[in-house]
């Protein structure tokens, strides 16, 4: 559904479920959070049996809307994807038994280069943010394509759909990319980078919702000079930067072939002033001590994307190492190597790859269900530059969240008209711990039955009564 106009103070009923921190999740029965007409939380309470009561208390909130949990559910803040492809959502599921540099020239090229159309674009840009939206995910970093006008129109989309989202036009300019689908020179990459990022920054001045971010693909695809172009770009304008690094070894063969005067695929960027604090690196599953050491010096920030990671047989991202070593990192969809817009999807992959490196590496790297959802959320707001905004329930803090909604079982088993509420069973004697994990492993789309940003309702699935 569109998002509504206008919002109203309005009181969210019911438990509520966030990160205090990486490793503690905590779980407010009976919660309640308050929130401003600016979609700013004003006051939070916990094992609250009547919101009648509460609003006598507080004189000033009387008129305000009930948002109340229906049933079994809780509120979770909303998912934040630090890395995916819009234009590749066509793709999603084709991936076959490619690696990443021919999975490029075989699915991703053609389709990105397809997205030059506008009909195409609003087409599969809807589709996508409304996907995006219907996974609980209230923030994405986003890559388009190379061309400015589909790339203005998806940021365009974000905005009118309420989506918080950093929208990049996707820099190639080096003969490695193909001809049909590249930055022709180096004047033209900065020109229709400019272009873009003055068009987003005059959709929305204030920067709340829609952000332009600078985007070299990769290494391979820009030439040095613009690399160096781009970092003076990202000086000039202070946006963001996203790119991605190390994430296929034939890739990073690749890059010490085309830069070897460079220490290592991090030094490239380092080199180019294109490894600053608000520096988005993709995938990071092959570096070198050397290399962790400067990106956390830089304060650079890493995306973690375990399914495409496995989807392309790129490597096991050792993320404990990148935790226990100080860097920031959260979790990307990376659409179309990832198969699944759903960052929950990712919460579970990032567990099973933890897994697969506990195997062989031993058993301090399994992450844990809660340090996944920090990732999913409070880790994504900090790898975005979101972190004081967004990611938890606090005082101050804007109301980005997710209503999950969680099935039951009936007392005789019958499962009739209840398939439509996703695959979750409840049957009674879980303690909210483990209604958590249910969700984690178990819960979909059709768990997330509305979502918000800023306190405006972004979507909704005909189970919310609003
Ligand atoms: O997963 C990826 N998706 C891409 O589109 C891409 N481009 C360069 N490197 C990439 N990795």
């Amino acid at each position: 559904m569109a998002a509504s106009a206008s919002i109203s103070k309005s009181i969210y009923f019911g438990t509520y479920v966030h990160s205090k921190s990486l490793t503690e999740l905590e779980i407010r029965p009976d919660g309640v959070i308050g929130v401003d007409e600016k979609g700013v939380i004003q006051f939070l309470e916990t094992n609250v049996k009547d919101v009648e009561s509460l609003k006598s208390r507080r004189e000033e909130w009387k008129d305000a809307k009930v948002v109340k949990i229906k049933g079994e559910g809780f509120f979770f803040p909303g998912f934040i994807d630090t890395h995916t492809h819009a234009p590749q959502h066509p793709n999603t599921g084709l991936f076959g038994k490619t690696t990443l540099l021919d999975w490029l020239q075989t699915y991703t090229f053609p389709m990105e280069s397809s997205l030059g159309s506008l009909s195409k674009a609003q087409r599969v840009y809807s589709n996508f943010v409304s996907r995006t939206l219907s996974h609980g995910t209230t923030a994405c970093a986003y890559y388009a394509t190379i061309h400015v006008l589909s790339t203005n129109l998806l940021a365009d989309i974000c905005l009118k759909r309420g989506q918080r989202a950093l929208v990049g036009r996707v820099c190639m300019n080096s003969n490695l990319s193909p001809e049909y689908y590249r930055d022709m020179s180096i004047e033209s990459s900065i020109a229709d980078s400019r272009a873009s990022i003055d068009y987003i920054r005059s959709i929305d001045p204030s920067g709340e919702i829609v952000l332009p971010i600078i985007t070299p693909r990769f290494a391979p695809s820009c030439t040095a000079h613009c690399l160096t172009a781009l970092g003076d770009l990202a000086t000039e304008t202070g946006a963001h930067i996203q790119t991605h690094i190390s994430e296929n070894t034939s890739e990073c063969e690749l890059v010490k072939k085309l830069f070897p005067d460079s220490k290592s695929y991090t030094d490239v960027y380092e080199t180019h002033h294109l490894l600053r604090p608000k520096t988005i690196l993709a995938h990071a599953v092959h570096l070198s001590a050397e290399e962790r050491a400067l990106i956390k010096a830089r304060e650079a920030k890493i995306s973690h994307c375990p399914a495409s990671n496995t989807a392309l047989t790129s490597g096991c991202c050792p993320v404990r190492t990148l935790l226990d070593e100080g860097i920031t990192v959260g979790l990307g969809t990376d659409v179309s190597g990832g198969f699944s817009p759903s960052i929950l999807e990712e919460v579970r992959q990032a567990i099973w790859v933890s897994r697969f490196r506990a195997m062989n590496h031993g058993d301090v790297h399994k992450l844990s269900t809660s340090e996944a959802l920090y990732l999913a959320t409070r880790g994504g707001a900090a790898v975005i530059g979101m972190e004081d905004k967004v990611g938890g329930f606090e005082i101050g803090k804007e109301f980005d969240a997710q209503m999950i909604s969680l099935g039951t079982v009936a007392e005789e088993g019958n499962m009739e008209g209840k398939f439509t509420e996703g695959s979750i069973d409840l049957f009674g004697f879980e303690k909210w711990a483990e209604k958590v994990e249910k969700w984690v492993y178990g819960g979909d789309d059709r768990n997330t039955v509305a979502v918000w940003v800023r306190g405006r309702l972004v979507h909704s699935t005909s189970k919310f009564e609003g």
